[in-house]
């Protein structure tokens, strides 16, 4: 008989099993073939939660809350055409966007009134959460250098409501060196080799996939790191993600900068792992017996045989299970200016 799903590349699982605590590697391989339910997140800039949730429940929509963000839900994967089909999903009163992906801007915290940047904007979740959790307040600039996707992130904001943001058609990298210590909070969600994107069922989500290349593209997130902290006022808060497993494109990335602006940037604990989110603060809710499984791993602090930075303890990598996908998060605070 021949095998169900196609193998994902030996060197990538040889990563893995050097990357992951042993426990969790069974149910970190078996996520890469569960078919996930499908994840939204209701606009608050339209629409009231409970009201939408009603709506969707009464049209038979099978809604699982979600214990760490009550504006979240899941439904389902058999229900996705049916949501994308529905009133809500037309009307922009809803957004389908992976849970895990949620989490950064719930860490960012960005409040109503502040500057902030989204330096890799398109197609925009991120930036629409954050101007739900602005209140269409304060300034918020989002940036995308390809043109396809800036116009399908200019689409969204639209179709969401999102009236506070300006849109940028510019290079990331460029942006430190025009706006110094300009934002209050910056999001860096970077672009990456998508790794926590492969699918077993979808071979061709892992066809471009190679060592070189995740090598390549973290070069790339340096520069953007370094652009996204030098936009960054001093005592400001930057959050950068990928949805990368590897340490070249996370710690790494990260280590550089700790070792090149010494004091003058700490690294702060995520809420996700002091409290594992399960303490009601701003957008969180308590927990609640019917939570996603939320399993989280401290930022590495050594990669082949060379130590990191041990403040990359603070840093956290969601594992990937049969709801969430894999993603990793670091919260940088600029102690001090750079000029
Ligand atoms: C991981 S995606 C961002 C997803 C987005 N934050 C969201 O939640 O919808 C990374 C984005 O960075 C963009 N990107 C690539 N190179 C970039 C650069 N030099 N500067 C800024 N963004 C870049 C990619 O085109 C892609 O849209």
């Amino acid at each position: 008989m021949s095998e169900p799903f196609l193998p994902l590349p030996e060197a990538f699982i040889k990563r893995l099993q050097q990357i992951v605590p042993p426990q969790q590697l069974a149910s970190v391989l078996e996520s890469f073939y569960q078919i996930k339910p499908t994840s939204f997140r209701i606009n608050t800039l339209k629409s009231d939660p409970e009201q939408v949730k009603q709506q969707l429940q009464d049209e038979g929509f099978d809604l699982q809350p979600v214990a760490w963000f009550n504006q979240a839900f899941t439904i389902p994967n058999e229900q996705r055409r049916a949501l994308t089909e529905s009133n809500a999903f037309y009307q922009g009163e809803i957004y389908i966007q992976s849970l895990s992906s949620m989490l950064a801007p719930i860490e960012l915290a960005p409040q109503p009134g502040e500057t902030v940047l989204d330096l890799a904007a398109a197609p925009g979740g991120k930036t629409l959460q954050m101007a739900c959790m602005m209140n269409n307040q304060g300034a918020l600039s989002a940036v995308e250098p390809v043109k396809s996707r800036f116009f399908k992130l200019k689409a969204n904001l639209e179709q969401q409501g999102a009236s506070m943001v300006k849109t940028y058609l510019t290079d990331g990298r460029t942006v430190g060196g025009k706006c110094p210590e300009r934002f209050d909070r910056v999001l860096l969600d970077a672009p990456c080799s998508s790794e926590s994107r492969f699918s077993q069922l979808t071979p061709k989500s892992w066809s471009h996939w190679s060592l070189k290349k995740v090598k390549e593209v973290a070069k790339k997130q340096k520069k953007l790191l370094l652009s996204a902290l030098y936009s960054l006022k001093p005592r400001g808060i930057m959050l950068y993600s990928t949805c990368s497993f590897s340490p070249e494109e996370n710690e790494a990335i990260v280590n550089h900068i700790l070792k090149k602006f010494g004091e003058a940037v700490i690294l702060e604990p995520l809420q996700l792992s002091i409290n594992r989110l399960q303490v009601p603060a701003n957008n969180l809710q308590a927990h609640s017996s019917t939570s996603i499984p939320l399993e989280i791993q401290p930022g590495l602090t050594e990669w082949n045989q060379k130590s990191l930075h041990p403040e990359l303890a603070n840093s956290t990598r969601v594992l990937p299970n049969k709801v969430m996908d894999g993603f990793y998060l670091c919260k940088l605070k600029k102690i001090a200016s750079f000029f």
